[in-house]
């Protein structure tokens, strides 16, 4: 009800104003048009009273003139006669005020006639005076009567008019009255109505009033509650936020700190990442600042111990008596101090509040810390990833106990941290530099360092004429078995101890460096002869020659060793060191186990070397190489039985260059081993188109080098090329030198075994230069043995070539190997190795190496004059020519 109350209290109260006002409109109205009525009647009756007082006045006006006009005309009286135009005229003048009030066209005009009355009249009267004649004064009583008509007509119509005007003001004011009537009932209606209207305003005054006070008083408890409640709740709000404010403040000061020792921490990373080394005090400053610490310190160990090798600290004065310092910790073993020792080794910090509170455990450490006037110490151990501990950092407080935030203790680990990366990131970065001069396994100077200190040599021989230098470039001769045999351990041992033996043989000034695997170089200080530079190349030897005792066994080892003698025509160490390793090649070539000086000759050979090694690259690529056949004949018949190919360089703008020119070459380089595999290819092709063209199988010998038979898989090899030409192993024959097969013994055995497995055919290559006896030779699958030309050479003239091939063919013999004699020139040659019982001939008596084509015309004429020779023999009824030659 109230909700509807409140919500209608404006259309009720507008209604009832409407109720109360509605009737009261028209009174009002009326009271309204009444009023201007009232007002207009007021003038009216003012109007009504002046002019009823000028009619008065008019009237006695007109009778005093009709009067005086009567007086005048009566007894020719000319002051009454005046007086009455006197009258007249101001009759005339109440007229027309009278007319000005009340306007009337009758009375005007009858103004007017009483006017021109009174006029003529006077004239008449004045005409009588002055000549009375009866006309005139017949006139005169004519106008006289027509004057008195006129003042009677004047005084009806006065009359009239007057009457007009009072029942009109009698109408109006009876329609006055009415209205007043009316406008009494009016106002009281309106009084009783306002009075209704008001009362039962002020009831629903009341009503709304008591209502909205029931309400107002509801709405006032309710707020009261409300606002009860409210407070509570702004209290407890308040509480809360008073307590965010402090969380938020604390929070704040924390995030500030935290920011803080952020800053402090980025800044001690941008200062331990600095290109340059960081000043440590700097360093230390910045975080004693933020740790709000008097002293602090970093300690670093000797590498692998715990012993305090360097400390940096901050400040950095000397530190006085009674101050806190390191003095006390300077070489110090921290394992000398039990408790501190074994958190700093499981990377612990160390927060100590008051060192006099240090349990008994801590004896010892509380005793140094007292002396170094510590209260107060918190330590973080510097330790790295691969946990190794490399010292640790200190804060320290030297005049009162205090606690150690474990914020801050996080914050220093991560410095810890960033120092403990420092220190490892310097340390490999020392290891690195070293590494970059150093070698790895002797830890002697490596070829760069060697270099450097040469080229120092170099210059100081060009500016100091008495001081030379002299560079040893030494090889071993037979590592490569040692570290094949007893494995890479013990060579690697072995190498760690020559490099000690060669410092040894040396002065401390100079310089023993590896270079490569075995390979060593020694740079002689201030050395001019070369017969110092012997002797000190001998003592090598002599230090080198004694047996290496590795993995109990007895090692004996030589080394090759080149000479070179500083001059000022050097230009870089590289040209040195170069020269030096040419006659250590010269040694090597010479034997082995002996050395050898550097001089001219050697350098143009290894020049022209390294043409040859880059030429033969090409030619490979360029397919420059082709194979000649020199025929080898039977000593008994003189048929051609096979042939050995040669390979020929056919070089563009040169011609034909002889292998014995740069086969050498292409064995040192390894060259040799494709080159070999191709001469080996070559030969079965050409055996297979011989085939193929119909001819009798041919059996032709291809040399393979030592290298080919150490390093390569040459049974494979051999095996794929035959199949690739469909091509029977026998008709391959390998040529191996006696030095190749004697090489690697065991090696040798096991490859020629395959070979000969496979049916491919094995002889021995330059017979009797070498030391192997027929006897040793028994052991490898050889067909046949090839004599050396050296000793064909001789075989006419040299009693005992000829002895050496008669006994090398009867025991090659009874081994079951045939024999080819090698570089046959002559026909006695070939007469006596046939007397000597040789089985095949190999020379330019017969042929020399010929291109494929011109071997196989060779082959056609062999085979044509032996025929032809057998027919001849036939017909003369002999020995077929064969059988001779
Ligand atoms: N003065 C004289 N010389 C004669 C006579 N009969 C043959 N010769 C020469 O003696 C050499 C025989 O070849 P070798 O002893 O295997 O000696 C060969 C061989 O060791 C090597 N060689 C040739 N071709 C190859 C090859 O394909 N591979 C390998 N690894 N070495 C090859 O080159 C060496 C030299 O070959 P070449 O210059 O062709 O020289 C050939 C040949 O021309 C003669 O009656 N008098």
């Amino acid at each position: 009800m109230n909700q509807l109350l409140k919500k209608h209290a404006l259309k009720l109260i507008l209604l009832v104003l409407l109720l109360i006002f509605a009737p009261v409109a028209e009174p009002l109205v009326t009271r309204l048009w009444t009023s201007g009525r009232t007002e207009h009647l007021q003038a009216q009756v003012t109007r009504q009273a002046q002019w009823q007082e000028r009619v008065i006045q008019i009237e006695e006006l007109a009778a005093r003139l009709q009067r005086r006009f009567s007086q005048a005309i009566r007894e020719r009286d000319q002051a009454a006669l005046d007086e009455a135009v006197d009258l007249a005229r101001v009759l005339d003048a109440e007229c027309h005020a009278l007319l000005q009030i009340e306007p009337s066209d009758a009375l005007r005009e009858l103004r007017i006639q009483a006017h021109q009355v009174a006029e003529t009249q006077q004239e008449l009267f004045l005409r009588l005076r002055d000549s009375e004649t009866d006309a005139t004064a017949a006139e005169i009583r004519d106008n006289h009567a027509r004057l008195n008509q006129v003042l009677e007509a004047w005084d009806q119509a006065f009359h009239d008019y007057r009457r007009e005007r009072i029942e009109a003001f009698h109408d109006e004011l009876a329609d006055i009255g009415a209205y007043s009537m009316r406008l009494e009932s009016f106002v009281v209606a309106f009084m009783l109505r306002c009075i209704v209207g008001l009362l039962l305003l002020g009831y629903l005054l009341m009503l709304f009033s008591r209502r909205r006070e029931g309400r107002l008083q509801r709405d006032n408890r309710r707020l009261e509650d409300d606002l009860e409640s409210r407070n509570v709740a702004l209290h407890q709000a308040n509480e809360a936020l008073k307590n965010e404010i402090e969380e938020r403040n604390a929070a704040e000061w924390e995030v500030r700190k935290r920011l803080h020792m952020e800053e402090t921490l980025g800044k001690a990373s941008g200062m331990l990442t600095l290109p340059t080394a960081p000043k440590f005090e700097s360093f230390l400053e910045l975080l004693a600042e933020v740790m709000a610490v008097d002293r602090a310190f970093i300690v670093l160990f000797k590498h692998e111990s715990m012993v305090i090798e360097k400390v940096f600290e901050w400040p950095t004065r000397p530190t006085a008596a009674g101050e806190s310092g390191t003095a006390g910790l300077e070489g110090e073993d921290l394992m000398t101090y039990p408790w501190w020792y074994e958190r700093v080794r499981t990377n612990e910090p160390l927060a100590i509040e008051d060192v006099a509170a240090l349990p008994f455990s801590a004896e010892k450490e509380r005793a140094l810390f007292e002396a170094n006037h510590i209260h107060a110490m918190l330590s973080l151990p510097v330790h790295t990833v691969d946990d190794e501990t490399l010292g640790f950092m200190c804060f320290v407080d030297p005049e009162k106990p205090r606690s150690w935030q474990s914020a801050s203790i996080r914050m220093l680990f991560l410095v810890s941290e960033l120092l403990a990366n420092y220190f490892a990131r310097q340390k490999a970065e020392e290891q690195l530099r070293h590494d970059a001069f150093y070698d790895r396994l002797t830890d002697l100077p490596n070829r760069l360092l060697f270099k450097n200190r040469l080229e120092h040599a170099i210059q100081k021989c060009k500016r100091h004429h008495e001081y030379n230098f002299s560079v040893l470039f030494l090889d071993l001769d037979r590592f490569k078995s040692v570290n094949d045999t007893l494995g890479h351990l013990v060579g690697d041992q072995l190498l760690i101890e020559l490099s000690d033996r060669l410092k040894d043989s040396v002065r401390p000034g100079d310089t023993v460096a590896r270079l490569s695997g075995d390979e060593f170089v020694i740079l002689l200080e201030s050395i001019i002869e070369v017969e110092e530079v012997i002797r000190v190349v001998q003592r090598i030897e002599n230090h080198i020659q004694k047996p290496f005792m590795l993995k109990g066994k007895e090692i004996h080892i030589s080394a090759s060793i080149g000479i070179t003698q500083g001059n000022t025509e050097y230009k870089s160490a590289e040209a040195v060191i170069r020269d030096a390793d040419i006659a250590m090649y010269r040694a090597k070539t010479l034997g082995k186990a002996r050395y050898s000086v550097f001089d001219k000759h050697m350098h143009d050979k290894a020049v022209s070397a390294m043409e040859i090694e880059h030429n033969l690259r090409r030619a490979l690529e360029q397919d420059e190489f082709e194979l000649h056949f020199q025929p080898i004949l039977s000593a008994r018949t003189g048929e051609v039985s096979g042939a050995e190919a040669l390979i020929r360089w056919n070089k563009p703008g040169y011609g034909t260059v002889s292998p014995s020119d740069f086969i050498p070459i292409a064995e040192e380089t390894g060259l040799i081993l494709p080159i070999g595999e191709w001469a080996l290819r070559a030969a079965c092709r050409h055996v297979r188109g011989w085939l193929d063209a119909g001819r009798e199988p041919l059996t032709v010998s291809v040399n393979c080098s030592a290298r080919q038979l150490q390093r390569q898989d040459l049974p494979g090899i051999a095996a794929a090329l035959l199949e690739e030409a469909e091509l029977d192993a026998s008709l391959i024959k390998v040529e191996l030198t006696e030095s190749a097969v004697m090489g690697d013994v065991d090696h040798a055995i096991s490859v020629l075994n395959r070979l000969h497995a496979m049916n491919i055919k094995i002889s021995v290559d330059d017979f009797g230069t070498g030391y192997s006896s027929l006897a040793y030779l028994k052991r490898f699958p050889i067909n046949t043995l090839k004599i050396d030309r050296s000793f064909i050479n001789g075989i006419l003239e040299n009693d005992d070539d000829r002895a050496i091939i008669s006994s090398i063919i009867a025991m090659a013999h009874s081994l079951n190997l045939s024999i080819v004699a090698e570089g046959v020139e002559n026909e006695e040659q070939l007469a006596l190795l046939r007397d000597l019982g040789c089985d095949e001939i190999q020379g330019y008596f017969y042929s020399k190496p010929l291109p494929a084509d011109r071997f196989m015309a060779f082959v056609d004429a062999r085979a044509r004059s032996l025929r032809e020779a057998g027919d001849e023999a036939l017909e003369a009824g002999g020995e077929p020519a064969g059988s001779s030659n």
